[in-house]
């Protein structure tokens, strides 16, 4: 079975319509749901360091905002494209609705690889971006956060930035920020810690002893590095892991805050010490539980039935393709969706959102208790709903979420349920074609 598409936006939209279809929601709700209700380009011209002027793109994609405000990460990444960010602002409204959090989704980037800049230039760059993107963002409007290649200091930029553009300081309208500034404890540990507890609760389902078991990890950024901290915390051993420089082994367990320590200073795990270097493929190996962090695409028709390890927490945003997930759900793996496993950094989002709104800072262990709840109830509630229609567990959160997201859209008047005469036509219409 070959991929029917690779392209994310494509693959967004299966995923929705599949969910919409095994809960019967009104034709309505799909129609509204396939596209994002406002897309910006931008291009804005920078001096560099050379004293040339260079122009840039970006852009932003507003999903849906029938929940809230438009919520997501801004990616910084040579592959990002109009397509890619309307998928994963699509993806954004599911997961912030997963987790019953007042958000909508959004998310913006440029095809840009940051290393090729000074820091000068990349300061230029996102001040640039931001000030673009000022007119539709704002903190009761859409709050832009980190996503790969970004970071809480360019959040901090983009903050004064857009106070510059719009004379009025507002802290909230952009999450992920350095703690020192307006940030939230526990925001940057947290996708990482939610994927970790999701992989923890699906051992849990599965009587699986965490003492007993090996993890792969793929990507080792923001989200990969505190995933494999925690799943190691929990007594897991982290075996394997690989990112855009290569793939490291050690049969014993890599030590994993080493591991960070070594990041930090030559970005990118090749070379560390304490594992080999291996061409194994980090999906396919050996090991309990997976953990791609990383990129899109990368569980495909081609590798999902190699694939060994007994459960999946994705880390990444849309790691697997829908004839991979056929593939792995047929093949009894457990698989954690994204809108699920990765909503934690949402989530600490929301948390720092509304803490720089009531100008008030909670503890560390005060956000990640309450994370923790949000995601442990979320996944019991997505568990039971799975069983009950015998769905995996994707389908079964896209289910949850979208109930949510019509009831919602249907309170505000955006459709009322359509005649059921017109639903027996349209599917007399569909069965003809
Ligand atoms: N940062 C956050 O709070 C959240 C991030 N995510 C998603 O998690 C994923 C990773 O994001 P971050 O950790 O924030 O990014 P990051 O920029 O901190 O790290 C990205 C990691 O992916 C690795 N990578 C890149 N290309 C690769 C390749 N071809 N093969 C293997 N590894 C590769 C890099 O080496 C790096 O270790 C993305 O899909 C992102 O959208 C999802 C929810 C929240
Ligand atoms: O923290 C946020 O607001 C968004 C994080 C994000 O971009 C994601 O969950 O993919």
């Amino acid at each position: 079975m070959a991929e029917k598409t690779l392209n994310v936006l494509e693959i967004a939209r299966e995923q929705v319509k599949h969910a919409c279809d095994k809960l019967g929601a009104d034709p309505a709700v799909y129609e509204i749901l396939k596209n994002p209700m406002r897309v910006m380009e931008v291009s804005f011209p920078v001096k560099m360091d050379d004293g040339t002027t260079k122009s840039f793109t970006g852009y932003r994609s507003q999903h849906n905002n029938a929940c809230g405000p438009f919520k997501g990460g801004l990616r910084f990444h040579p592959a990002v494209c109009m397509d890619e960010v309307k998928a994963l602002s699509t993806w954004m409204t599911f997961k912030c609705s997963v987790v019953g959090i007042p958000y909508g989704g959004g998310k913006g980037g440029m095809a840009i690889d940051p290393r090729d800049y000074s820091q000068t230039e990349l300061e230029k760059i996102a001040r640039g971006f931001a000030r673009a993107i000022a007119p539709i963002i704002g903190e009761k409007e859409d709050i832009p956060a980190p996503d790969v290649n970004t970071n809480g200091q360019i959040m901090s930029w983009m903050v004064d930035e857009y106070a510059q553009a719009t004379g009025e300081f507002q802290p909230g309208v952009f999450t992920g920020k350095p703690v020192d500034f307006y940030g939230s404890l526990a925001r940057t540990e947290a996708t990482g810690y939610g994927v970790a507890t999701m992989a923890m609760e699906a051992a849990k389902k599965l009587n699986i002893d965490l003492n007993n078991v090996t993890v792969a990890l793929q990507g080792f950024g923001n989200v990969g590095s505190y995933a494999g901290m925690y799943i190691e915390e929990a007594g897991a051993k982290v075996v394997a892991v690989g990112d855009h420089t290569g793939t490291i082994y050690n049969e014993n367990g890599i030590n994993i805050k080493a591991l960070m320590e070594y990041n930090k200073v030559n970005r990118g795990v090749k070379g560390f010490e304490g594992a080999e270097h291996t061409e194994d493929n980090i999906l396919t190996m050996d090991v309990d539980i997976l953990m791609p962090c990383a990129l899109e695409n990368q569980l495909t028709s081609e590798n999902a039935g190699d694939v060994k390890a007994k459960i999946i927490s994705e880390g990444a945003n849309g790691p697997t393709t829908p004839e991979a997930d056929k593939i792995l759900s047929k093949n009894g793996t457990t698989l954690v969706p994204d809108i699920l496993a990765n909503s934690g950094g949402v989530t600490v989002s929301y948390f720092e959102w509304v803490q720089n709104l009531s100008r008030y800072n909670w503890s560390f262990e005060e956000v990640q208790t309450k994370q923790k709840k949000l995601m442990v109830d979320a996944f019991e509630d997505i568990w039971s709903l799975a069983k009950e229609y015998e769905v995996d567990m994707r389908t079964a959160a896209y289910m949850m979420s979208i109930k949510r997201i019509a009831d919602a859209m249907k309170m505000r008047g955006w459709y009322s349920d359509t005649p059921q005469t017109e639903i027996v036509e349209e599917k007399a219409l569909l069965a003809t074609e």
